[in-house]
């Protein structure tokens, strides 16, 4: 069953279309991966889905509602979250307390059950440092920070914005199987991610976005092997 989908989904900044006539959508329980080479539009297109930008043109329907118009507050309520590129958490608190915001301000708890949430949410991230401040904590306890934060409201659907990114080896596998576990337990999985091995090992289907435009969807095995995704990877400059 779907839970999101997007008709005709455009956003111009000015002259550029950053997202262009984009329809698709993510199945519920699905791992769906968000590929394309650097300025393709990815951020852009989780931004409008998630509230950050309203779309020039289209739709964003999620559980069966047109959300468009939603501010962003709004749809984090309902069910959508988000985790950002580049982690910036609350300096001075710990990891707990940084997820208690979420909690706080996503779901909209009291301090009671903020706590609570925050500590269930560290035991199923495995953030043993979870009552260390924000800059004594390492990269992976910083991803899980921010992961838990995105979690604290209690998404049905989950975007990762290259949560690997900074990870070493050994780290990269620890978040692949925390990514498992969250789609365990039964939440719905976004991820735009830059390396390939990880979109291999983790995603059911990924969609390819270049200039804007899904140039093929499928399963990682197929679409890997699209002559127009070859292309697209081998235009880029780094
Ligand atoms: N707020 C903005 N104002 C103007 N242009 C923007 C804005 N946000 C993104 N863009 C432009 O839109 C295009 C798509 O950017 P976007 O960040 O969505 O791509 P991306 O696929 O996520 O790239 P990367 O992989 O490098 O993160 C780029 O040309 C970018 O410069």
């Amino acid at each position: 069953m779907q839970i999101v989908s997007t008709r005709n989904l455009v956003k111009k900044f000015g002259g550029l279309v950053a997202v262009n006539d984009v329809t698709m959508s993510i199945e519920e329980k699905e791992i769906l991966g968000i590929i394309g080479p650097n300025g393709a539009g990815k951020t852009t297109f989780v931004n409008l889905i998630a509230g950050m930008h309203y779309p020039t043109e289209g739709e964003i329907i999620f559980d069966n509602q047109n959300i468009e118009k939603y501010p962003p507050h709004i749809r984090n309520r309902i069910g959508l979250s988000r985790t950002f590129q580049v982690v910036r958490p609350l300096q001075g608190f710990t990891g707990l307390e940084n997820i208690m915001v979420g909690a706080l301000f996503g779901a909209g708890e009291n301090l009671i059950q903020a706590r609570k949430t925050a500590n269930e949410i560290c035991d199923l991230l495995e953030l043993e440092n979870r009552n260390q401040p924000i800059d004594k904590l390492t990269v992976l306890d910083l991803k899980k920070v921010e992961i838990g934060r995105a979690l604290a409201s209690k998404p049905k659907v989950l975007f990762l914005d290259e949560v690997m990114a900074g990870l070493n080896s050994d780290e990269t596998w620890q978040m692949i199987d925390l990514v498992k576990k969250l789609r365990e337990n039964g939440i719905t999985i976004a991820i735009i991610e830059h390396v390939m091995g990880v979109i291999k090992e983790l995603t059911d289907r990924v969609i390819v976005l270049e200039s804007g435009k899904i140039i093929a969807q499928g399963v990682y095995q197929e679409v890997s092997k699209d002559p127009k995704v070859i292309s697209a990877y081998l235009g880029e400059e780094d």
